[in-house]
């Protein structure tokens, strides 16, 4: 799809969001958790990476993050301050089977019975993500995400969660955004494990896939019935007047292999070309292989941050996160940027909503992460103000309501993050929460944001 320029979203006289409309906050284990050698936990392919000189700024870990693991009685507390419906979090692989396969370790399982039998103490549903990039690192030393047998030891370890918490979580998404998990894990490196390899990233890619469908199998035969993916989708626009022919082969190639090589995967059963391309040379994607992944799923997940902006550029060296992008640019844009130099572009939430209701019918949404890095400072008196959170928060959740408003079937809002956390590479100089942590004595301060988003929860929607 191209667009150029975007349309603005307009204002709807209302903005109450349907009856039931989710609204939530999402987080990921090794963001949040810490205890990283506790009760144990085996080591993941992010404890490896954060240990590499220069690959996660300051030198930060996931060793104490968030120290989640345990203070999540105060956390839940603060999520049912906020009003909030769901609460989405991520297993991780490591703490229940700490080499990846074979023994289950109890505690690990322990921790997340208690987790969700608070949660629904304080009548928050429980959204479970299975794997949020936290590989166990035996398996990384076996092969990781480039050989085949780890999409079945994930099944494996699928089944070992599901079997556990079944009777009492709600929607559970196999894997958190394979492309990033492949392409930047795999092919650029940027991300654990930290590998440079094209070859490998579509390998890694298409494991992902097959290890979400060989979950999805498996916890639909064991009775789940709010099974769900989670992509990073975003739209690919040409900033041109008048996008040339070259413009539109580069919005081609970037939207095959960020959206389409997943959306068609899980939804259609099919790879776009520029993926079947290098599947026949490098024969990873067996026969039947499509036909798991295109298991059905009840919900798709969303993570919108912002589009993605390409021209052609004759000269330009490849994106190793865009295989095959040699000649294409990636230009900024002449939008506001959060503290990740990310474009604010509230319409392309619209935009992607629109596109997936038109291309893939029938299939319920939810956005499962948006959200806003900026420089938040606690004043003198403890309070975080954060207008510029506020005004991106409210700016997507008008987005999203036009889309509603245009018939698509948005069913939750999951905002990113309910805690300040350890962001990857960035470490935990970047700030996504709408709440405060202060790292040196693990205070949580709720933002302005967070009351304002309580504020959102308790009308279901925006003031007009
Ligand atoms: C390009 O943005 C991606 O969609 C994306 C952004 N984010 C994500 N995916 C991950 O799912 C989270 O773990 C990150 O903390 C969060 C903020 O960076």
């Amino acid at each position: 799809m191209t667009t150029v320029g975007s349309t603005t979203t307009a204002r709807t006289a209302s903005q109450a969001f349907p009856a039931g409309f989710v609204w939530g906050a999402a987080t990921a284990a090794y963001q949040i958790e810490g205890a990283a050698h506790e009760d144990g936990r085996g080591p993941s392919i992010w404890d490896t990476f954060a240990r590499r000189p220069g690959a996660v700024a300051g030198g930060d870990t996931g060793d104490v993050a968030c120290d989640h693991y345990h203070r999540w009685r105060e956390d839940i507390a603060l999520m049912a301050s906020l009003g909030l419906g769901a609460y989405r979090f991520s297993v991780s692989w490591p703490r229940v089977q700490p080499d990846g396969s074979g023994p289950v370790n109890p505690r690990g399982l322990d921790f997340y019975d208690r987790l969700v039998d608070g949660l629904l103490e304080a009548g928050i549903t429980p959204y479970v993500t299975l794997y949020h990039w936290d590989l166990p690192q035996a398996l990384e030393d076996a092969g990781g995400w480039t050989v085949r047998d780890t999409a079945y030891r994930f099944a494996e370890y699928a089944g070992v969660v599901h079997d556990r918490l079944a009777d009492r979580a709600d929607t559970w998404t196999t894997i958190n955004e394979p492309w990033v998990a492949s392409f930047l894990g795999y092919g650029a490196g940027v991300h654990a494990p930290g590998r440079t390899s094209a070859d490998d990233a579509f390998r890694a890619a298409h494991h992902l896939m097959l290890a979400h469908g060989l979950a999805a199998r498996r916890l639909r035969e064991a009775g789940a019935e709010r099974i769900s993916l989670t992509l990073n989708l975003a739209p690919v626009l040409c900033p041109a007047d008048a996008p040339g022919e070259a413009d539109l082969a580069a919005v081609e190639l970037v939207d095959s292999l960020l959206n389409r090589q997943f959306l068609d995967a899980a939804l259609r059963g099919s790879y776009p070309d520029a993926v079947l391309e290098r599947a026949r040379r490098l024969g990873h994607v067996r026969d039947g292989d499509l036909a798991v992944i295109a298991q059905p799923i009840d919900s798709l997940g969303i993570n919108y941050y912002n589009p993605t902006y390409v021209r052609a550029a004759p000269g330009a060296p490849e994106n190793p996160a865009f295989p095959g992008s040699a000649g294409v640019a990636f230009p900024s844009v002449d939008l506001p940027t959060t503290a990740m130099g990310w474009p604010i572009a509230p319409d392309g939430l619209t935009e992607l909503l629109l596109r997936l209701h038109r291309d893939h019918p029938g299939v319920p949404l939810v956005v499962t992460e948006n959200g806003a890095a900026f420089d938040d400072v606690p004043g003198p008196d403890g309070r975080v103000a954060d207008p510029a959170r506020i005004g991106y928060l409210e700016g997507h959740l008008r987005a999203a309501h036009a889309a509603l408003a245009a018939g698509v079937d948005l069913r939750g809002y999951l905002v990113w993050s309910l805690l300040d956390n350890f962001e990857w590479a960035e470490g935990y100089g970047k700030r996504f929460g709408i709440v405060y942590v202060d790292y040196a004595d693990q205070r949580r301060l709720p933002k302005d944001s967070a009351r304002w988003y309580a504020g959102v929860i308790a009308r279901n929607g925006l003031e007009a």
